[in-house]
């Protein structure tokens, strides 16, 4: 079933992913009919990748940060219907989620507080005149907006490119919601070709490096970056991921593991995806 309809900055398109949800026969329904656009999505990584700008013909291509506004753009309708004097919602970390923040100033009127993934956005909120509240104060939210490092068809993602993952996974497990916001570079058949980040404990770094190297990865210190929770990041190399649940649980099984990079187990329910033909809205099919 699809549907569509139009935000202020792009035209969004609905689209229920099938389990499996698959990428490129899914039909988007639009008003003019039916096409498949995902087969076109360009697939680059870098800011300076382009790609074609349909909402403005003169200008033939849409740059990576334009592709990020626009996402953001789409998150703000996403969640507009959610909000309310008492609400509070959960904030992601990153480039992509502070395009989100930005725009959310104007709305900040609309809600109660908001809960942060990590100190820098914290501070960021808080420049906007936003309120920021613990988790534990919150308890739950309902919607969560955060990008992602790489997102497969089953709206599993690699994140913690920031080093922001454990917090990021705390309040993604407290979201009733979690809209995943992405430009087109992070759309992927197959998650690790994207280093998968490990929190770890400084003091078992390595010896969960070692472990880590008898899953099949190779680990690589992240020298230099210390956690808003005091602890290190391994960054695993050379490691495809073709059972995403199960490596997650696998890698936070392994003692001095804080977390791992893989959200999967809980991963997005909705996914804003920036590409050629603007923002397409894939949504994860009830279970
Ligand atoms: O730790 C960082 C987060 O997981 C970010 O959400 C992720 O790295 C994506 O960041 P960006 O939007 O800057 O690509």
């Amino acid at each position: 079933m699809a549907q569509s309809h139009a935000t202020n900055a792009c035209v969004t398109k609905h689209l229920l992913v099938a389990d499996p949800p698959p990428w490129r026969p899914a039909p988007l329904m639009t008003g003019q009919g039916t096409i498949n656009t995902a087969a076109e999505l360009a697939y680059n990584r870098g800011a300076s990748c382009a790609y074609p700008n349909s909402d403005n013909p003169k200008r033939a291509l849409m740059t990576q940060d334009e592709l990020k506004e626009a996402v953001a753009a789409a998150a703000i309708e996403e969640i507009r219907p959610l909000l309310g004097s008492e609400v509070i919602i959960g904030v992601g970390t990153g480039s992509t989620a502070d395009r989100f923040i930005d725009r959310l100033a104007a709305l900040r009127d609309d809600f109660k507080a908001a809960v942060a993934s990590s100190e820098a956005t914290a501070k960021r909120l808080k420049s906007h005149g936003i309120d920021v509240v613990e988790m534990n104060f919150a308890g739950t939210v309902p919607v969560y907006v955060d990008g992602a490092d790489e997102i497969n068809p089953r709206l599993e993602m690699i994140k913690g490119g920031g080093a922001a993952l454990t917090r990021e996974k705390i309040v993604a497990a407290c979201a009733q919601r979690f809209v995943c916001i992405a430009d087109a570079s992070k759309r992927v058949d197959v998650l690790g070709d994207f280093p998968l980040p490990v929190e770890v404990i400084p003091m078992a770094r390595s010896y969960v490096a070692r472990e880590l190297v008898k899953l099949g990865a190779t680990p690589v210190y992240r020298e230099g970056v210390v956690t808003d929770n005091g602890n290190q990041i391994l960054d695993c190399y050379e490691f495809m991921i073709e059972d995403p649940v199960a490596m997650e649980a696998r890698i936070n099984a392994i003692v001095g593991v804080v977390t791992n990079g893989l959200f999967a187990a809980r991963g997005a329910d909705v996914l804003l995806l920036g590409g050629p033909q603007g923002v397409e809205r894939f949504e994860k099919a009830p279970a």
